[in-house]
């Protein structure tokens, strides 16, 4: 066996959504701040590409790299990588990274509750893991802050027609639509047609809405499509499945952190959420997310929420990614037939 590099990873997955953590093989990109080497990452792509693309990777694959914070108040930091975007802030993945850092050793962790500061591209999330017998159970995540963009807005989508929808941050960008609007009951057995709508919906509010954040102009597109169910309350809680679209093609098989917190951001804004009422995200494989809105605060002169999520991480295994230096595709390769082209 020989290797000109040897990526080490735990995998991981939260409520359904694999995240799988570099723990060591990779230095530090450059950079002064997080953001910055996120970007550095981004413009980069020889990691992203090496993790992401066949042969180790495919589009149901997120990837994060553990690095030293930069902020002082934080235990660790990491970086997303997720098939098309470098983004702030991911939900499912803070669950991977804070349940790897802790189930594996590699921060202390206290029984029956260990608080840690963890930095994302996009700000620092408070992380409150419930652990026992070395297995950290639960982890609550209290998100960067989050905000309706624009509310009950027309768009015109290629095969639709005239659809409503919302636009919100919830430390990533999302347009919201309803599924009844499109025909959709948000089954497992719908999955490929809601890709391929939601796909289309981005689409269209990107070009016909757009997004931009008030305090990163360098975050400036929606990233996702949230089909959203209207909120029902199931024994009193506020509750509500979705079907989160992720470029190029797949759907989040967990209730998507940040689209929950962008969705409470909507709730909030239209008087539907009260602040610290509970909210259930459930997913279409049927995992959930216990969220709420933790204070209101303010982001820019906006109205803003931070939002808090809770859910379960399992470790899945460990992995040694190899580089033959013979192997003629040193960045792997992505074909259309499982990694779609961003439909229009
Ligand atoms: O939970 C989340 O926020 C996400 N899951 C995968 C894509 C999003 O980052």
């Amino acid at each position: 066996m020989r290797s000109s590099k040897v990526i080490h990873v735990v995998s991981c997955h939260a409520e359904g959504e694999v995240g799988d953590v570099i723990v060591g093989g990779v230095a530090p990109p450059p950079g002064d701040t997080l953001w910055e080497q996120s970007r550095w990452i981004a413009r980069d792509e020889t990691l992203r590409n090496f993790m992401l693309n066949e042969p180790r990777g495919g589009v149901f694959r997120h990837v994060n790299l553990l690095v030293p914070s930069k902020d002082p108040r934080a235990q660790m930091a990491w970086i997303i990588m997720e098939p098309a975007d470098t983004p702030p802030m991911s939900g499912s993945n803070s669950l991977c990274v804070a349940t790897v850092l802790l189930d594996s050793g590699i921060l202390p962790m206290t029984e029956p509750v260990t608080h840690l500061v963890l930095e994302a591209p996009g700000g620092l999330v408070e992380i409150t893991a419930q652990c026992r017998d070395g297995k950290a159970e639960k982890v609550e995540v209290h998100n960067v802050p989050s905000f309706a963009d624009k509310i009950d807005r027309w768009i015109e989508v290629e095969g639709v027609g005239s659809l409503q929808v919302d636009t919100a941050y919830g430390g990533d960008s999302f347009v919201i639509a309803d599924p009844q609007q499109l025909g959709f009951s948000l089954h497992a057995d719908e999955a490929a047609d809601l890709v391929a709508t939601g796909l289309k919906i981005t689409h269209a509010a990107n070009e016909q809405l757009g997004f931009t954040h008030p305090l990163n102009p360098q975050w400036s597109h929606i990233s996702f499509c949230q089909i959203a169910a209207p909120v029902s309350h199931e024994s009193g809680v506020a509750t509500a499945t979705n079907a989160v679209v992720i470029r190029p093609g797949k759907i989040d098989r967990s209730p998507c952190g940040t689209g929950c917190s962008a969705r409470m951001a909507v709730l909030h804004a239209k008087g539907q959420l009260k602040v610290g009422e509970p909210f259930i995200g459930r997913s279409i494989i049927g995992s959930e997310f216990e969220c709420r809105i933790v204070s209101p605060c303010d982001i820019a002169g906006r109205p803003a929420i931070i939002p808090s999520l809770a859910g379960r991480a399992w470790i899945t295994g460990t992995h040694q990614h190899l580089l033959d230096p013979s192997d003629p595709w040193p960045e792997g390769y992505q074909l259309s037939d499982t990694w779609p082209r961003d439909l229009k």
